[in-house]
């Protein structure tokens, strides 16, 4: 870790993201029990685990898309249960999907300036009646805006466009900027998907699988490129991802799920001799591709 990341974990404070005693269970299957984590600015961590391990529910639980059964999920020291994804986001927390989920008929640079457009607006926070009547009106203001073409809907319009411009420049895709989304290949895909989080300038980003899909060079590019993300955009940052080599190549903290259970947690050099950890989820195969036995 450079030097000046580890000034900016000093000064980090207070965590950006964090679950306490968070659990979900749907019907009779215990998705998620008793999961813990703080996030803070400078952090890299992952988070592993076998399929069906809970991951993809805890970045659920974590951005609103599920409630919790049971603990509490805070946002930049905000409690956050009962809220909407829409309203978590514009707290400063972005994710990307382990199924690609972008716009896929729209260009790419619209795709960004959807997510830029979005974190423009001014988004009631909280939940209840009154914030669906701020956001009611919001909306029918800006879609007069829009259909009047106001000077000020131009100009907002013209700083979108570099924004977004700006945000394909940094994921490397700034020559995709007029092409489909559908059109792309998978790994510029998860790239796009990256730069929309982006958008919404985030404080915190969860990263379900970035590198599903992608081939051995697009995964050394985009370890690199994460850490850059990391460090450029002052961020937090959680990676779900099941290829160990860019896990342990870039995370400095590890959460292991099985169950639903946090059975693990630590730097990579722990976690990868945990005995609970190989049991469960790395398998002796992968202790003797390094070359050592716990
Ligand atoms: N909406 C839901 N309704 C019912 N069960 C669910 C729901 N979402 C997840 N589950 C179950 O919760 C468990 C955890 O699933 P989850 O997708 O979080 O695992 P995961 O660790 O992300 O797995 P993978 O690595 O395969 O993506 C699984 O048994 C899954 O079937």
């Amino acid at each position: 870790m450079s030097a000046a990341v580890q000034e900016t974990k000093a000064e980090a404070g207070a965590p950006l993201l964090q679950a306490d005693g968070v659990s979900i269970q749907f019907g009779g299957l215990k998705a998620l029990t008793d999961f813990n984590l703080s996030v803070r600015q400078g952090d890299l961590q992952g988070l592993i685990g076998p399929n069906g391990a809970g991951k993809s529910t805890a970045f659920n639980v974590l951005t609103g898309v599920y409630q919790p059964t049971q603990g509490e999920v805070r946002v930049g020291g905000q409690r956050v249960n009962g809220w909407l994804p829409h309203q978590i986001n514009h707290l400063g927390l972005a994710r990307t999907f382990q199924n690609i989920r972008l716009f896929r008929a729209l260009t790419a640079l619209d795709n960004v300036k959807v997510a830029c457009r979005a974190q423009g607006a001014l988004h009631p926070e909280g939940v209840g009646l009154g914030a669906k009547m701020k956001g009611a009106f919001i909306n029918y203001r800006d879609w007069w805006r829009a259909l009047l073409l106001t000077p000020r809907f131009q100009q907002e319009e013209r700083e979108l466009t570099q924004q977004a411009e700006h945000l394909l420049e940094v994921m490397g895709l700034s020559h995709r900027r007029d092409e489909e989304a559908r059109n792309l290949p998978y790994g510029e895909q998860r790239r796009l998907e990256i730069a929309r989080a982006l958008g919404t300038q985030p404080k915190v980003l969860l990263l379900d699988e970035p590198a599903a899909g992608m081939n051995t060079r697009e995964k050394a590019d985009l370890m690199v490129l994460i850490r850059k993300l990391r460090d450029d955009f002052k961020l937090g940052v959680l990676v779900i991802e099941h290829d160990m080599k860019l896990v342990m190549g870039i995370c400095e903290c590890i959460t292991v799920l099985d169950h639903g259970e946090t059975i693990a947690r630590g730097a990579p050099a722990q976690v990868r001799s945990d005995r609970k950890v190989i049991e469960a989820y790395l398998g002796d195969s992968y202790l003797e591709s390094q070359g050592g036995a716990a």
